[in-house]
């Protein structure tokens, strides 16, 4: 996906462009949200939401073709992607439909997880051999969540 491409400011604008009935708008918001919050406090980077019109960071649920040239592959298998930073569809991030996200329970893909994940590719990481990693491309919730989680948490408490 064309990585080692930065951001040319750290003033970034995203905008959630539908949702997923596997999850209340208001978890998918909240994953969104806490995931941006992972790579604030690892870099200069601040997120706005926008609400119409187009953002930096588009981020979109879709199965199958949905409309660039790589298409999902249904359940399991591609669980999203997104695209390096630049014009138009760079720094997209694009969810597969057909897997069951969750918001914090074991059963189904944690938004949250995938979301921190994509976003990394979207501020122009690529992958990381560490197992343990959040850019690792291959699924894993235990250590990570409860890691990014006390993580955030003891963010909030000396803030
Ligand atoms: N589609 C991927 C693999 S993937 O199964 O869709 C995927 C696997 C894991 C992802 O996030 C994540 C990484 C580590 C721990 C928890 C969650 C995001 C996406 C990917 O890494 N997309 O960013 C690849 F490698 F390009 F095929
Ligand atoms: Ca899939
Ligand atoms: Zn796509
Ligand atoms: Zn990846």
């Amino acid at each position: 996906f064309g990585e080692g491409l930065k951001w040319k400011t750290n003033e970034l604008t995203y905008r959630i462009e539908n949702y997923t009935p596997d999850m209340t708008a208001a978890e998918v918001d909240d994953s969104i949200e806490k995931a941006l919050q992972v790579w604030a406090r690892v870099t200069p980077l601040r997120f706005t939401r926008i609400y119409s019109g187009t953002a930096d960071i588009m981020i979109s649920f879709g199965a199958g073709s949905h409309g660039d040239f790589y298409p999902f592959d249904g359940p399991d298998g591609t669980l999203a992607h997104a695209f390096a930073p630049s014009a138009g569809i760079g720094g997209d991030a694009h969810f597969d439909e057909d897997e069951n996200f969750t918001f914090r329970s074991t059963n189904g893909y944690v938004l949250f997880l995938v979301a921190a994940h994509e976003f990394g590719h979207s501020l122009g990481l690529s992958h990381s051999s560490d197992p343990g990693a959040l850019m690792y491309p291959m699924y894993n919730s235990q250590e990570l969540l409860e890691k990014l989680l006390q993580l955030s948490s003891t963010g909030v408490c000396n803030t």
